[in-house]
């Protein structure tokens, strides 16, 4: 030992320690840092670091050697230099091999910094033995095993600090204690032995008396190196029993959580929970051998940078899909984090199942979309493909067609046979509009009976035009609703775009215009948007306000025409009501009972003319009857004798001057329910006439079916009695068979003499027309009583 001492710090420069240190660093750093090297494929990482070790070795070997025994300057032995530096770098090989490929532990790590240090000390003693041969090497045995151990150590901590996750500068400080073996092997082996001066003159040392030096390097080598591996065995165990408590610790509270929690560490997973087991139908054997993507579908690397989720960069959770049994996709949320986790760092990667989450969300973004009745598209669902449809064709230059649809009469059925009965409708109607479209087209419905269609492509309007048509005709056929044969029609409105806007609320709108426009002109037709459609449909939009406004204020009055029987006697008044208009005058009835009709606005209306005009007949010193007009529409929603009956009860009139006119649209709609309405009305008292006879389908049956008291032959034929032998044949007819039927018959629309004494002629019962006397205020009709009354009662 004393020499060792002596040789370190008194033979020695401290120049050359300084050189030798430096040396040693520049070459361990380099070693140190090619091992590390991930990127490159471990052979070429060992090979390096094995190549640079073996030259430092025998470089500070022979700058030590030489600067102490000058008089060798550039002698070393051959060929044993050569064997020397290839047995170093074998050992160096098998230590970085260690180091990089059995699992990291103590006993690895003090494997690999044994070899090392035995490859470099026993390369120093050979060239030393090879130098003094023939004679033999004398050395100092405990010098020899305290600098095997002390450069085993530092090889060993080099190893074990570069391979720690925890530690902060692990290659720095690998180097260093890299460089401090480099340096100590070599000279540490050469201060082992005796100076060669005394060396010539002892022949031998006690230590060496009996077996040559390099029997007792490999022997005492090998004597410590087991001690070693016995002492790293005992530190092995102890830290594998506490890093099993520690992972045990991880895994039951893994297994407590609903989530999947998987460890890994590069990428392969090194433990897992229950949940992860469950999710993906693996055993945990089988999961460890796994690495983390393949677990994923389309491994992350097709979904999300992979090591950005494994190493808890993303601050956010992933939405990625875990491969589960049978392949299976299940969406899942992907959150990782970096954690200290049994001898290193580790990656804690959590893994969500979203599954009945997402199902729930793309349930609740179908039902955004989407009409629950009918399943079709809703309006967001269609502003958003229509946006696109018409992104497309103002890039392309194609036109693209939009058909804005709203059904005729399905507020009728809704009424009358009940919601139910309405929602099978939509349904029902739905499907036969989808029949009609082809794959392309997309067709919407936007709430009650609307629906909307986009055709994407369209040549010209013809094609919007021939479908629109289509649809139409489709709907001819009756739908069977609760036992009953249901019609209904649509009316539809076309605009096409860019032409009629380029954009959806505009294309929407102007459809919606053209469709308004074919509910005005009759519905159960197309109409093609136009400009200055819109100022049209405005102004019925106005009128309907108006409307609605003047009912609330009572601005509506009712006018009377007489009627009278052919003796001339006035036999009852007819109830027409007239909208005085504050800014637009006098509204004729033609164009606000239509309307009224439509906007449900008639019930109000209907029940104010019935309740006025029987009060004014009630008052009038006479029994001349007063008649009054009923819509389809209230007959459809109101329960219309109910309303007669307490109408007659609150204005005191008499049934039997009543006498209520409908039409064979009425009757038409629902015919058992239209009979009994004429019986129970009969029933109070009440007349029932057949108004407007000889237009729509002048069904002979109804006459004969319907208990009716009275006919009134439409003035549409009156006008043409005196001109046209066809419209008197007609007339005379419905006098004659309507005798039979012991109807009464009342013209109407006389306007003429000859009219008058044709139809007098012929029997016709009652006479009402401008002829005789227009529709006049309350007063006048009041006065016309009283002089008439008068007039009869002097004559
Ligand atoms: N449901 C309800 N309908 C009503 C009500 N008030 C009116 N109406 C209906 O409106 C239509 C138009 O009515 P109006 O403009 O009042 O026309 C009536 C008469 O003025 C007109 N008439 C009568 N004689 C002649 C004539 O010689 N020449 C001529 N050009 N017109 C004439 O006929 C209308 C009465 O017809 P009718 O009802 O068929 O007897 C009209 O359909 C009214 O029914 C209401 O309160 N409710």
């Amino acid at each position: 030992m004393e020499r060792l001492f002596t040789f370190l710090l008194s033979e020695q420069h401290l120049r050359s320690h300084v050189t030798v240190v430096l040396q040693a660093f520049l070459f361990a750093a380099l070693a140190i840092f090619f091992l590390s090297r991930n990127k490159w494929s471990i052979p070429l990482r060992i090979v390096l670091f094995a190549l640079l070790v073996s030259i430092a070795d025998l470089t500070i070997f022979f700058d030590t050697f030489w600067s102490t025994y000058p008089n060798l300057l550039w002698n070393f032995p051959q060929p044993t230099t050569e064997i020397t530096g290839l047995l170093t770098f074998c050992f160096a090989v098998g230590a970085a091999y260690f180091y990089l490929n059995v699992r990291r532990s103590i006993k690895t790590a003090i494997m690999s910094g044994a070899l090392l240090s035995f490859g470099m000390a026993f390369s120093a003693f050979d060239i030393l033995v090879a130098t003094v041969s023939p004679a033999t090497l004398a050395y100092d045995l405990s010098a020899v095993l305290i600098v095997l151990v002390i450069g085993a150590t530092l090889c060993a901590f080099a190893f074990w600090e570069l391979g720690s996750a925890l530690a902060a500068r692990p290659r720095l400080v690998a180097s260093i204690l890299l460089a401090f073996a480099l340096a100590l092997l070599p000279l540490g082996s050469m201060g082992s032995i005796l100076p060669f001066d005394q060396w010539l003159t002892v022949i031998q040392t006690p230590d060496s008396a009996l077996f040559s030096p390099l029997s007792v390097l490999c022997l005492s080598g090998g004597l410590a190196m087991v001690f070693l591996l016995c002492v790293a065995s005992l530190l092995d165990i102890r830290v594998a029993t506490s890093q099993q408590r520690e992972g045990d610790r991880m895994r039951h509270l893994a297994d407590g959580t609903f989530e999947g929690i998987l460890i890994s560490r590069d990428d392969v997973v090194m433990d897992a929970n229950l949940s992860i087991l469950e999710m993906t139908g693996l055993e945990l054997n089988d999961i460890k051998l796994l690495r983390v993507p393949d677990l994923f579908s389309g491994g992350f690397g097709a979904q999300k940078d992979m090591a950005s989720v494994l190493t808890g960069r993303i601050g956010a959770p992933e939405q990625l899909e875990l491969l589960g049994p049978g392949g299976r996709r299940i969406p899942v949320e992907v959150l990782s984090r970096e954690v200290p986790y049994v001898d290193g760092q580790a990656t804690v990667v959590a893994i969500r199942d979203v599954t009945e989450r997402k199902a729930a969300e793309d349930y609740i973004r179908y039902l955004a979309m989407h009409d629950t009745l009918t399943a079709l598209p809703n309006r967001r669902g269609l502003e958003s493909v229509l946006g696109q449809v018409i992104e497309h064709a103002l890039q392309h230059g194609t036109m693209a067609a939009v058909l804005g649809l709203d059904l005729d009469g399905f507020k009728a059925v809704n009424d009358s046979l009940g919601h139910h009965a309405g929602d099978k409708l939509l349904k029902e109607v739905a499907v036969r509009f989808q029949a009609q479209l082809r794959d392309t087209d997309y067709i919407a419905r936007l709430g009650g009976d609307e629906f909307v269609i986009v055709l994407r492509s369209v040549a010209d309007i013809d094609d919007a035009i021939h479908l629109a048509k289509r649809l139409i005709a489709c709907l001819w056929q009756p739908f069977a609703l609760g036992g009953h044969d249901v019609y209904v029609g649509v009316s539809i409105g076309v605009a096409l775009c860019p032409r009629d806007g380029d954009n959806t609320q505009m294309v929407l709108k102007n459809a919606d215009i053209a469709m308004y426009q074919a509910k005005i002109k009759g519905k159960g037709q197309v109409y093609e948007f136009q400009a200055g459609m819109e100022t049209a449909v405005q102004e019925r939009h106005d009128l309907e306000l108006d409307l609605r406004a003047a009912l609330g204020r009572s601005e509506l009055r009712i006018y009377y025409q007489p009627l009278f029987d052919v003796s001339g006697v006035i036999t009852g008044f007819e109830a027409l009501a007239r909208w005085p208009h504050p800014t637009r005058g006098m509204i004729p009835p033609d164009r606000f009972i239509p309307l009224a009709e439509e906007t449900g606005l008639i019930v109000p209306l209907g029940e104010w003319v019935l309740k006025t005009a029987c009060g004014v007949a009630a008052g009038w010193q006479s029994d001349v009857s007063i008649a009054v007009n009923l819509s389809p529409t209230q007959f459809r929603r109101v329960d219309l004798v109910n309303t007669v009956m307490k109408t007659l009860e609150e204005t005191g009139l008499q049934p039997s001057r009543l006498e209520l006119e409908v039409t064979e649209t009425l009757l038409m709609e629902d015919v058992p329910k239209a009979l009994a309405l004429v019986r129970d009305l009969r029933a109070l008292g009440v007349r029932v006439a057949l108004d407007d006879f000889g237009t729509g389908y002048s069904s002979l049956a109804y006459l004969h079916n319907f208990p009716f008291d009275k006919v009134k032959v439409d003035r549409s034929f009156i006008n043409k009695i005196t001109n046209d032998p066809n419209a008197w044949t007609i007339v005379e007819s419905i006098i004659v068979m309507s005798h039979k039927l012991k109807l009464r018959v009342t013209a109407e629309g006389i306007e003429t003499g000859a009219q008058l004494s044709l139809l007098a002629e012929h029997g016709c019962d009652e006479m009402q027309g401008f002829l005789l006397g227009r529709p006049m205020p309350e007063s006048q009709a009041s006065s016309l009583i009283e002089s008439l009354k008068n007039l009869h009662s002097v004559s």
